[in-house]
Formats: C-alpha cells, sequence, structure tokens
C-alpha cells in the first residue's frame, strides 16, 4: 500500500499535455514526493500508457488518478479514485465506480485504491463544467462538505480542486480544521514558492499543475519551497 500521508508536494502530469524527455527528468528528480497523472479532458489508453511508461524510468511513486474507465492503465504504484462532492449531476458521485467494478472487480487490489472525496471549488475548471459542480458558497459550506467526507462518509482522503486558479487559503485552512484524520490534498493555481508555501501551511499536501508546461523553473522552484521551507 502507498504512503501518501507523508506527502507535501505533488506534481501532476497530463497526458494530454507535452512534455520532452529532458524537463520530465527535472520534473521526477526534483524531490517530489510523487508523480500523480490525470486530468479531465483528453485522456485516454495510449496517451496514460505513454506517459506511466516514461515517468516509470524514474524511482519516485507514480500514481493515477482516474478520470475515466478507458484510461485505467496497470501498472502504477496507485489508483485515486475521485468522488465528486459537489457533483450537481448525480452520476458522476458514484456511477462511473459501479461500471468500474463491474469491469474490474476481480483484477483489483484493493489496498493499491485510494478514494477521494473532490471538493470542487473554481467554477471554470473543466472538471466543475464536466460534473456540473453546485458553487461553494463559502468556507462554512466547504467545512460542512469536509466533514460529509471525512466523518460521515469516513473517506481517507479529499483534494480541494482549484485547478487552474489560486484558492483561498482561509477556505483550505478552515477545511484542514474538519479533516480529523483524513488527508488533506489542495490543487489549483500554484506558480510561485510563496504560494506552494502558504497553501502546504493549510493542506497536507499540495499539488502542482500547469505551472509545470508554463514555466518549469518556476515549477521546480515549488518544491524546495515546501520541503526546504
Ligand atoms: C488493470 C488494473 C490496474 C485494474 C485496476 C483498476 C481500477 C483501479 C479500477 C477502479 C474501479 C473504479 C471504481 C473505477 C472508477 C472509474 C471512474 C471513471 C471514476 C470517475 C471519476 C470521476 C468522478 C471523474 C470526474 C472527473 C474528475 C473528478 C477528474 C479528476 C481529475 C482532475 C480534476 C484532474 C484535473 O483536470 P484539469 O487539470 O482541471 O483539466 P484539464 O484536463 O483540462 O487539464
Ligand atoms: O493545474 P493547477 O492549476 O496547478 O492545479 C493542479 C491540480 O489541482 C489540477 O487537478
Ligand atoms: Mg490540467
Amino acid at each position: 500500500m502507498i504512503d501518501y500521508s507523508s506527502w507535501r508536494h505533488v506534481f501532476k502530469l497530463d497526458p494530454d499535455k507535452e512534455l520532452d524527455d529532458a524537463a520530465l527528468e527535472a520534473v521526477c528528480e526534483s524531490g517530489t514526493d510523487a508523480i500523480m497523472i490525470g486530468g479531465t479532458q483528453g485522456i485516454t489508453y495510449d496517451n496514460t500508457l505513454e506517459l506511466m511508461s516514461r515517468v516509470r524510468r524514474h524511482a519516485v511513486p507514480a500514481v493515477l488518478e482516474i478520470s475515466s474507465l478507458q484510461a485505467i492503465v496497470p501498472g502504477f504504484d496507485a489508483y485515486f479514485i475521485p468522488l465528486v462532492l459537489n457533483a450537481g449531476d448525480p452520476d458522476w458521485i458514484f456511477a462511473p465506480h459501479v461500471k468500474g467494478l463491474q469491469a474490474f472487480g476481480s483484477y483489483l487490489h484493493w489496498e493499491d485504491i485510494v478514494s477521494e472525496g473532490y471538493l470542487v471549488v473554481n467554477p471554470d475548471a473543466a472538471v466543475a463544467k464536466l460534473t456540473q459542480a453546485k458553487p461553494v458558497a463559502d468556507r462554512d459550506e466547504a467545512k460542512a462538505y469536509m466533514r460529509v467526507a471525512a466523518k460521515i462518509c469516513r473517506l481517507p482522503t479529499v483534494y480541494i480542486e482549484y485547478s487552474g486558479v489560486y484558492g483561498d487559503p482561509e477556505l483550505v485552512k478552515a477545511c484542514k480544521s474538519a479533516a480529523e484524520g483524513c488527508h488533506l490534498f489542495y490543487g489549483g493555481g500554484i506558480r510561485t514558492p510563496e504560494q506552494a508555501r502558504n497553501m502546504a501551511a493549510v493542506a497536507d499536501t499540495i499539488v502542482v499543475g500547469n505551472i509545470i508546461y508554463e514555466d518549469l523553473q518556476a515549477a521546480l522552484k515549488t518544491v524546495d519551497a515546501v520541503k526546504r521551507g
């Protein structure tokens, strides 16, 4: 079973985006705790397999955040399975999971599966549109979602997803105060060491994505900011 409890920093790589070998090596050897592969749009079996194989040249743990039944590739260290807490279309809460278990049930190693309560806070993110995410009214409501995930559903992890924009550290802090043993991931809009440090102060793990493709050197600086203070 993968031990994500000590992870402070994760890079999220998108199979639908280009990254040359030198950049990929820099990301994998950066000192980040893990590589998460995932995205909402353009995720296929082939592009996921290709990216996983390239990441596998390095020792860093590699996990898949599943967004499509058609792109579940064997060979990852663990599989993170999102359950969208504020999905407006309830089919995104359990329907693909039922299909997934029908398709893969007998091949499953449950110790490699990590359930992830997903709170989609940025209404403009692709995942918000896909799942018709209900707007999160305020910090109090975010905290209540967190309690539903941690205390009622007893999920092991929650992911506060702001994909594309930098979020509200006070909202994340409120969620953390209600997490009680549930591991809190934060992702969205981290572009500077200061943003990385600020979110790492309130979340258990920060996830850095788009900046890898926009400014690699800036992305690499977020690792040291979190891991070396
Ligand atoms: C052979 C083998 C290894 C067997 C093991 C198989 C296995 C692990 C089976 C699991 C069975 C199972 C329960 C499957 C569920 C499958 C599934 C499709 C679940 C649905 C997940 C879900 C709710 C997806 C909705 C979208 C979502 C929440 C995606 C998360 C990732 C995300 C938001 C990425 C960020 O995207 P973003 O950067 O904003 O978008 P772009 O793509 O535009 O960049
Ligand atoms: O791409 P960014 O905005 O860094 O967000 C990271 C991650 O939370 C996306 O799922
Ligand atoms: Mg993305």
